[in-house]
């Protein structure tokens, strides 16, 4: 589902990741500094990879030797960061339906009732996002990307700002997602016990 062939530079860092996994869900683990982010970025168009390919799904968002390079918002990646960053000045609807997108091709895959259900977040629907709490605020997170008609959701570190009774809320909503929403998913995390509950497949970067 994931077909990656990049050479990544940033500043004085530069490594060659490759990933090529027929998995759906894959792990993306390693030390601080491996190019775990940078790899997510270069997926979502944030950072241009010096050279190679990058395919989801049979679609290629980049591939420097036929000059492809999609801009960030054609690649129809859904992002979750570590901190929700939610729009503090839209409530939660507000939040949702922000760069919703129309899908490619007729109706939209993700509507927001089934989201709202899938994430079990009807009753945030109105809140200002301030006061939500670190594992609601997630899922809003989450329900945006979804909402945005992605073709591949990237977690970075998706919990780990979060304590371990909202660690422990939140995985039931993501396997939720895994199971229902049927994406393929890269989900960054350093948590051996949070990959195995989420992840079909780990690639190691050292
Ligand atoms: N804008 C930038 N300019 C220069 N160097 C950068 C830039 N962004 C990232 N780097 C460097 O690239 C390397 C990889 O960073 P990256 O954030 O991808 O690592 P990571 O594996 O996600 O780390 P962590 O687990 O700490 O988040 C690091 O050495 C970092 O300092």
């Amino acid at each position: 589902m994931l077909k990656l062939d990049i050479q990544l530079k940033r500043g004085r860092f530069e490594r060659h990741v490759r990933i090529d996994d027929e998995a759906r869900v894959i792990a993306l683990t390693g030390p601080s500094g491996a190019g775990k982010t940078t790899v997510l970025n270069a997926i979502a168009g944030l950072v241009r990879p010096r050279s190679g390919r990058i395919e989801v799904d049979g679609r290629v968002l980049f591939d420097s030797a036929h000059g492809i390079d999609l801009p960030a918002h054609r690649r129809r990646v859904g992002y979750v960061f570590q901190d929700a960053r939610l729009f503090p000045h839209l409530d939660v609807r507000g939040n949702l339906l922000y760069g919703r997108h129309a899908a490619a091709e007729g109706a939209p895959r993700f509507e927001l009732d089934a989201v709202v259900a899938l994430l079990g977040i009807g009753a945030l629907l109105a809140r200002r996002t301030t006061n939500l709490s670190g594992g609601e605020a997630q899922r809003v997170a989450i329900g945006r990307a979804l909402l945005s008609q992605p073709a591949i959701l990237l977690f970075d570190e998706p919990l780990s700002a979060l304590d371990q009774a909202r660690r422990e809320e939140l995985i039931p909503y993501l396997q939720r997602v895994r199971d229902e929403v049927r994406l393929p998913m890269l989900y960054v995390s350093h948590r051996a016990e949070e990959i195995r509950q989420l992840a079909e497949a780990t690639h190691h970067l050292d």
